[in-house]
């Protein structure tokens, strides 16, 4: 055992997986289902197989650095029992056939989930995946769509009873989005794994909050300062913690209410707050932010310009928000204290990455609304003027699972390239000649004087 040990308690029993181990899986859920000792996790990467190798090493435990204005507050979490490289399939399918495994947890970006512009799977991009699943349920697949499918599938197999998929990521209805993708495959393989998969699976819907930045070296010595122990992979966050979940969990579940999480019949309400007033917020900081020289939120909101252009597309986005106003209000006063706590380096680079996935979540739906109101709303303009700045050269640099496409719809003479990026992110959208001139005019303010 390392020295990061579980303060003399046995490990818990594995009675879930996720999908996704990084950083905000283990600031989030896994922190919720330590208070559980009942429930233990067997996490596995997305992608890399580097965390999972290090996190093994510890036995799975990790410190918790949460960061808040007077100080640092150091925890070792121990629900995660298991670290697992994405590539350990075979592992993957042995956890899912296990009928005591009631849940799969899920934080894999945006991007990862493959849905196509009408919010299906995006058949192309898994094509071998599904010819390897007729060929062999069994066979390795990468994508996080047919990982879900082989491992229900292999459970289903088994006779080891239905499961609930929880996804926790930035998604709006992220239970119903991610329950199409993964049924469009299993019927893509065949059509009655299709309907068995429908059958025996609940898809959760979830609002997750908790700002979790990528930890540094000097986090690794800090807690070796304050603790004396070496942690390889601790993880910092701030003291601000969120979760809301809504749909049903067959299997069963940690006690993660009693932990501080919502349960709800609607998670609609929460998520629209979050994702438009944080989320999009967010995207707005990193590409105009990042274009007047900030590298992180807390430097840029404390930029007078920064703020007065987030509190503006606050005040388009919350009139059509559908929680009482004062309670919005209260969580745009949180907000700034939030993205204002300067002990967390949350690098607006990180937050750039994958526009073309999430402005269409953040910001378009405000946008619709405003322009069925007959107005242009000037904050959710800039923006879009921000982002395609970001997409020609300046502010952060362009890391984006669409990036050949949004980059190269952006290359060119500005008012071309405003057109043919709004095309890219809603159809149609460029008949709007209002909105494409507030756009054009405000992305001629980012270019480069
Ligand atoms: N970090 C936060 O503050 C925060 C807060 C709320 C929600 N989230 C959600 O969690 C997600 C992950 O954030 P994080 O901070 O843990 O990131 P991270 O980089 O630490 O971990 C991301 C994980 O997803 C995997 N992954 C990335 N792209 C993938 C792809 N295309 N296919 C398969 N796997 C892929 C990676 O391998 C890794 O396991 C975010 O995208 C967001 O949806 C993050
Ligand atoms: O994690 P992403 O890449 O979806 O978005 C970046 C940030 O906006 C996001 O991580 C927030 O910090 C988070 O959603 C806060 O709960």
């Amino acid at each position: 055992m390392s020295a990061l040990a579980r303060a003399g308690r046995a490990a818990p029993p594995i009675r879930l997986a996720h999908l996704g181990l990084g950083n905000f899986f283990r600031a989030h859920q896994a922190v919720y289902t330590a208070a559980d000792e009942g429930w233990g996790y067997a996490a596995f990467s997305g992608r890399s197989a580097e965390l999972a190798g290090r996190l093994d090493a510890q036995g799975g435990c990790y410190t918790l650095i949460t960061r808040g204005d007077s100080g640092d507050r150091f925890d070792v979490i121990g629900s995660v029992v298991r670290a697992h490289a994405a590539a350990e399939h075979a592992a993957w399918l042995g956890y899912l056939r296990e009928p005591r495994v009631g849940a799969v947890t899920l934080t894999v970006t945006e991007a990862a989930y493959l849905r196509s512009p009408d919010g299906g799977l995006d058949r192309a991009a898994v094509a071998e995946d599904i010819a390897a699943l007729r060929a062999d349920r069994a066979a390795p697949v990468r994508s996080v769509p047919a990982r879900l499918v082989a491992g229900l599938a292999a459970r289903h197999a088994a006779g080891a009873g239905p499961i609930a998929i929880v996804p926790c990521d930035n998604l709006p209805d992220n239970g119903a989005t991610v329950r199409r993708v993964v049924l469009d495959l299993a019927a893509a393989v065949s059509a009655q794994l299709g309907e068995q998969l429908a059958a025996s699976t609940s898809f959760v819907t979830t609002m997750v909050d908790r700002i979790t930045p990528r930890p540094t070296d000097a986090d690794v010595k800090a807690v070796l300062d304050a603790t004396g122990l070496r942690d390889e992979c601790p993880v910092v966050t701030e003291p601000f913690t969120e979760w809301v979940l809504a749909g049903e969990f067959p299997a069963g579940r940690p006690a993660w209410d009693t932990a501080g999480a919502t349960i709800t019949d609607d998670v609609g309400p929460f998520e629209q707050r979050k994702l438009w007033l944080l989320n999009g917020a967010h995207s707005l900081l990193a590409y105009a932010g990042s274009i007047r020289g900030h590298l992180t939120v807390a430097e840029a909101i404390a930029d007078p310009a920064c703020r007065g252009w987030v509190e503006q597309w606050w005040d388009e986005a919350a009139p059509h928000l559908s929680q009482p106003q004062p309670q919005v209000a209260g969580y745009r006063a949180a907000l700034l204290q939030r993205f204002g706590n300067r002990a967390i380096a949350h690098r607006l680079e990180q937050i750039a990455a994958d526009g073309s996935q999430k402005l269409p979540i953040r910001v378009l739906p405000v946008l619709a609304r405003e322009r069925a109101a007959g107005r242009v709303p000037q904050g959710a303009t800039r923006i879009l003027a921000a982002w395609i700045a970001h997409l020609r050269g300046r502010g952060a640099p362009v890391t984006d699972a669409a990036a050949t496409r949004v980059v190269a719809a952006a290359a060119g003479p500005l008012p071309a390239a405003v057109g043919a990026v709004l095309e890219y992110l809603q159809p149609g959208i460029a008949a709007d000649h209002d909105l494409v001139a507030a756009v054009l005019a405000k992305a001629t303010e980012f270019e480069p004087s």
